[in-house]
């Protein structure tokens, strides 16, 4: 079997959703499991919404509107008045209009999930409707009760054990049946609440479907020829990869190449399954494959960029060292509050670490560590990573950059900068 994931780029418009089913057609006969993401940048106008609501602000109405009046000009393009995928739109986007009735909850991150999920509950419908209307018989799954997490909002951590029996238990049999059509990024906890897998989390969704079903591939359908060298959205001239290894595709997404969700890899890796990255506008191009033993050809530098980086500098109240128990209690408070360390130094009175800066679980994050320790930071910098790097190439790359923080390995550099 194959799992296929179609992301929001390929799944914007009417004319996405027209391409989605011609490439579903090539491959009839094959049980295929489709993840589909939220349709374009409904997911960035989901988080406004969720802003708008906890903030209680005027704005609400008028951006669910938008959300709404996107889907709904898209089904009118692709169906006939009267279609049953009106009403199974509406009565999903109805779950939004009795949430935001209410008072916000005080889990910020818990309000997130309810809401931001309902992207992919409807672009799922759409989906499954007109595979459906094109004669390719097709199943919607709710994702939520067979991805099971812990109650960990917005980056839920999967269960395996309970995910793999689920999976196991009724896939096979759905997809001896039918073409199979879910929602990637959300997933279930054990009370029936929503959650999501972090952002661009679709990805994984698929691997984890492939990992428990044994799939032959995963494909993962994008906006670009392949994994390149380099996002093309910022940097001219890239290559294309025809093979990369797990290991690094691993190192790739690990430093914020966002092409696919760092999460993906592991899962395929450990179970010898291969990702294929291909241009939904040119099908049949080989696009890129990681595997196993795969020939990794670096004929440039892998330029990788991270924006939305602060760097904390952190050091004792008494200006004694920075100790072993200072770190554990650091690191204590970033595992508590899902803090995510990209690259992190110490010296004698002080320990920095550039991590993904989130409005609010920094400002949580903050007022904690000020418990114990001083703290200053800095915010809006970028992490630049670059692996297989060459001198002149790093030197191009870093000209005219105010330097915060950087760290040279054999293969990769980092630098922190404004
Ligand atoms: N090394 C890279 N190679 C290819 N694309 C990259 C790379 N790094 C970042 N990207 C970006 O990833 C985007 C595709 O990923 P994404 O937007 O998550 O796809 P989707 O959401 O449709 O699955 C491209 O449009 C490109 O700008
Ligand atoms: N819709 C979610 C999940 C996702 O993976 O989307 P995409 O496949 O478009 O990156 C997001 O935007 O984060």
């Amino acid at each position: 079997m194959l799992v296929f994931k179609f992301g929001g780029a390929s799944v914007k418009d009417a004319a996405g959703i027209i391409n989605l089913g011609k490439i579903v057609n090539k491959y009839s006969g094959t049980p295929l499991l489709i993840v589909v993401s939220a349709m374009g940048k409904t997911t960035n106008a989901l988080e406004k919404l969720t802003d708008a609501y906890v903030n209680g602000s005027d704005e609400l109405h008028p951006i669910f509107e938008e959300i709404k009046n996107y889907h709904y000009h898209l089904l009118e393009e692709l169906f006939e008045a009267g279609h049953s995928v009106f009403d199974e739109v509406a009565n999903t986007f109805v779950e939004i209009d009795w949430m935001i009735e209410d008072e916000p909850h005080d889990d910020y991150d818990f309000i997130y999930d309810q809401l931001v999920s309902v992207g992919e509950l409807v672009s799922t419908r759409i989906v499954n409707a007109w595979l459906n209307q094109q004669g390719m018989v097709s199943k919607w799954l709710d994702v939520r009760g067979y991805i099971h997490t812990d109650n960990t909002y917005r980056e839920g951590l999967v269960d395996w054990d309970k995910t793999r029996e689920s999976i196991q238990k009724d896939i096979p049999y759905l997809l001896s049946k039918n073409i199979v059509v879910t929602q990637g990024f959300l997933g279930g906890t054990s009370e029936n609440f929503t959650t999501t897998l972090g952002r661009e989390g679709s990805d994984y969704t698929a691997s984890i479907f492939a990992a428990c079903l044994g799939a032959e591939s995963v494909t993962t359908w994008k906006d670009v020829p392949g994994i390149l060298n380099a996002d093309p959205k910022y940097f001219n001239d890239t290559v294309k990869f025809d093979e990369l290894s797990y290991q690094e595709a691993i190192e790739m997404t690990y430093y914020g190449a966002s092409v696919i969700h760092p999460k993906t890899i592991k899962p395929l890796q450990n179970a010898g399954i291969p990702l294929m990255v291909k241009p939904f506008f040119e099908p049949d191009a080989a696009g890129t494959v990681i595997k196993q033993n795969a020939v990794n050809n670096f004929v440039k530098p892998v330029i990788i960029v991270k924006h939305d980086q602060a760097l904390l500098s952190i050091s004792t109240t008494d200006y004694s060292f920075i100790s072993e128990t200072h770190l554990s209690e650091i690191f204590g408070i970033f595992a508590a509050t899902n803090i995510k360390v990209n690259v992190m130094e110490i010296s004698a009175l002080s320990f920095t670490a550039c991590v993904d800066f989130y409005t609010e679980r920094f400002e949580k994050v903050i007022l904690i560590l000020k418990e114990s320790f001083k703290v200053r930071y800095n915010n809006d910098l970028t992490l630049m990573t670059i692996r297989h790097y060459t001198d002149p190439a790093l030197a191009e790359l870093t000209k005219g950059k105010t330097i915060l923080l950087q760290q040279t390995n054999r293969n990769t550099v980092h630098r922190v900068f404004k």
